[in-house]
């Protein structure tokens, strides 16, 4: 199985299990999230919905090249970018907390689930990046979209994204990106973490996430998440992005 989805004292926790790939995300790993949501969405007594990553290397490398490179055409690579997109909404619209907990790199589209999360936790090690500019395509799962509704800082996210590269913890934590940083193994983060959640009355948690959904849809981020990944979907069919990825899936040839 690629993934795992675990209830843990009173949240939920996700995994992505293919640390041999760095946990890229492939068809059985997004609908594994696709059921864990809609699950974690029909439980009233849960406090909140986590998202990790198996081993100590990776939280996500984003979307399985391997397996995406099959789609040429921009109207091949929609569906697959519309329907993760829809999968990072929805459970950005949980009514409970919902934490990345980056035990690892989070990079391409593993950076975008972890920016779709009100929280990111972020190991010492971990190294995270919106790396898709290297590929000649832009973000297409939604997480420029997420960023930006929610960034406290336009200038930042906008230079993130653009500069497509990977930022250590340190400077993730220093720009408000991460929520913060533990050095210690994930679920001692993540338990210290939800303590303080779990002092607070379940409803008084839920009204405040609202409060947050509220914002974000004020600014229109489900209309932002359309343009996005059609925007992406134009870039995905150029030669330029093909042969980038070419050039990452036979580098070890
Ligand atoms: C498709 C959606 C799009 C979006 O909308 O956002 C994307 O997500 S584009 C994908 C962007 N992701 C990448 O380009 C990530 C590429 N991966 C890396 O940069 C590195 O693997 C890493 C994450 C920094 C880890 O480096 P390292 O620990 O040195 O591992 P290796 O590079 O040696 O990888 C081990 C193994 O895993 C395979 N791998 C890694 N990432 C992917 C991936 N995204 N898709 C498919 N396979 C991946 C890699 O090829 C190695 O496989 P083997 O050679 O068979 O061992």
């Amino acid at each position: 199985m690629a993934f795992g989805f675990n209830y843990r004292g009173t949240g939920a926790v996700f995994t992505i299990d293919r640390p041999e790939k760095r946990n890229a995300v492939n068809g059985e790993v997004m609908d594994g999230l696709s059921a864990a949501v809609e699950e974690a969405a029909g439980n009233n007594s849960l406090r909140y919905f986590a998202v990790t990553g198996a081993g100590g290397a990776a939280f996500c490398s984003g979307g399985d090249l391997s397996e995406f490179h099959r789609l040429k055409t921009a109207e091949e690579a929609a569906p697959m970018l519309e329907k993760m997109a829809d999968i990072l909404l929805r459970m950005s619209r949980l009514p409970v907390p919902v934490i990345a907990l980056i035990n690892g790199h989070a990079v391409g589209g593993g950076c975008e689930i972890a920016t779709a999360c009100d929280y990111r936790l972020v190991h010492e090690t971990a190294r995270c990046g919106y790396i898709q500019g290297t590929l000649a395509i832009t973000t297409g799962w939604g997480g420029a979209s997420h960023l930006l509704a929610k960034a406290g800082s336009e200038a930042i996210a906008l230079r993130m994204l653009t500069e497509s590269r990977v930022h250590p913890a340190g400077e993730l934590i220093k720009s408000g990106w991460a929520t913060e940083g533990f050095a210690d193994e994930p679920d001692v983060a993540l338990d210290r973490f939800v303590a303080p959640l779990e002092r607070i009355h379940p409803s008084v948690i839920r009204a405040y996430k609202a409060a947050a959904l509220r914002k974000r849809e004020a600014a229109g981020l489900e209309e932002m998440i359309r343009a996005e990944v059609a925007e992406c979907a134009r870039l995905w069919e150029a030669e330029a992005h093909h042969e980038a990825v070419g050039l990452f899936l036979n580098k070890k040839k």
